[in-house]
């Protein structure tokens, strides 16, 4: 079929007699369409998997209706499927509604292009991968992310990789004072330990115990992994889900010879209940802010915001803004050794996001900030 351009023109309608969608007034139309998850998106096809939690369930791919123009379907999506959803070879499906999103998790503007774009739908966790050590784990990425996932309603999780290296726990005291969960992971050999002979150093074992642990903490839930390069995030999404991002996976369904590498892919994991996703982000290494709210950036240092009460009106909390009076506050004897630091990250980025509304070359401005 190389070559040829598939449209909704191709699929044959097919009335699903197993149709499992619930019946309500609102959607007299498609009432046999089954209930999929998106897990992968590639130039106008989307690989779904119907009926997700049933023993039937199957990778089906699928196209979009018409009347569903530009609305943007992701990674996490659940959406009503019609025409021939057997996922039997050859066949493709038609996306006819998008069911409702309990998160959208975005990612906003580069400096070239000023679009915000929703990466992955229906997550509940985002996984902040860093390594303890090899690259050097930077406040700034997690700081970041916290600001996204609380911004989403997502829960954040961060994820210390290569724990056999060095001990995470001071960085991870960073956290103290805030609520995130927090795993560290590490590899089967003992420290120092080379690959066995003829082993690549890619395809490196995860201990057991750190994989059961994740699994734990993934089970039931849709995890969106995000890291900066080389932290081992791939390592980790392979050992969990058992494929290899690069090669396998939806490649047999979509036929292609590689799954485009900046979009966003869901996974199964096996050990886990139906329904449990990992959602591994290839070529995203950071999320843009530019579309939180100042309001929103501040309510998410959750460990600043009782100082700010002391604050003059109208205070910017910068490091100049007379009177403000969180230099005091994170000087407390009481206070936690890190803030200090989680102080300077909220002043990094609420004037990248100023720089933003200023309207700023805003990507770039933040990530210097903040990467
Ligand atoms: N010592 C140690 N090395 C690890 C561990 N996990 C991964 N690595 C190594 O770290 C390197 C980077 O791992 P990747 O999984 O490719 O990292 P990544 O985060 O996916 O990075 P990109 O491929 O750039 O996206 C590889 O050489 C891995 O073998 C670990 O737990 N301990
Ligand atoms: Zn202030």
């Amino acid at each position: 079929m190389a070559g040829r351009t598939w449209d909704e023109s191709d699929v044959r309608v097919r009335a699903n007699k197993r149709g499992s969608r619930p019946r309500t007034k609102q959607r007299p139309a498609h009432e046999d369409a089954v209930v999929a998850r998106v897990v992968a998106v590639d130039r106008g096809r989307y690989t779904c998997v119907a009926d997700e939690d049933r023993a039937d369930s199957r990778t089906v791919l699928c196209v979009r209706a018409k009347e569903l123009r530009r609305q943007p379907i992701v990674p996490g999506d659940l959406v009503g499927v019609v025409g021939d959803v057997t996922g039997a070879p050859d066949t493709l499906a038609r996306i006819v509604r998008i069911e409702p999103r309990t998160t959208v998790l975005r990612r906003s503007a580069d400096d070239t292009d000023p679009v915000e774009r929703v990466i992955v739908a229906n997550a509940d966790r985002l996984v902040l991968v860093l390594a303890t050590a090899s690259p050097t784990p930077r406040t700034g990425f997690v700081d970041r992310g916290l600001v996204a996932a609380w911004d989403a309603d997502i829960t954040p999780v961060v994820c210390m990789t290569k724990a056999d290296l060095a001990d995470p726990t001071e960085f991870l005291s960073h956290l103290h004072d805030l609520d995130v969960l927090t795993i560290s992971t590490q590899r089967a050999t003992e420290r120092g330990e080379r690959p066995e002979a003829g082993r690549h150093e890619e395809s490196l074992a995860i201990s057991e115990e750190s994989l059961a642990e994740l699994r734990e903490l993934l089970d039931g839930h849709i995890s969106v992994f995000l890291g900066p390069s080389g932290v081992g995030k791939s390592t980790l999404v392979n050992a969990l889900t058992g494929s290899e991002r690069a090669t396998g996976g939806v490649n047999d369904v979509t036929g292609r010879g590689r799954h485009t590498s900046s979009s966003a892919l869901a996974l199964t994991v096996p050990g886990t209940r139906p329904g449990t996703w990992v959602v591994d982000t290839p070529g995203i290494r950071s999320l843009g802010l530019a579309h939180v709210s100042e309001e929103n950036l501040l309510d998410s240092f959750t460990d600043l915001v009782p100082a700010t009460a002391h604050c003059p009106r109208g205070c910017l909390h910068t490091a100049d803004s007379p009177g403000c009076a969180l230099d005091a506050w994170v000087r407390r004897p009481e206070a936690s050794p890190a803030a200090p630091e989680r102080l300077e990250s909220l002043r990094r980025l609420l004037a990248a996001l100023r720089g933003v509304m200023q309207g700023g070359d805003s990507e770039k401005r933040l990530g210097q900030a903040i990467t």
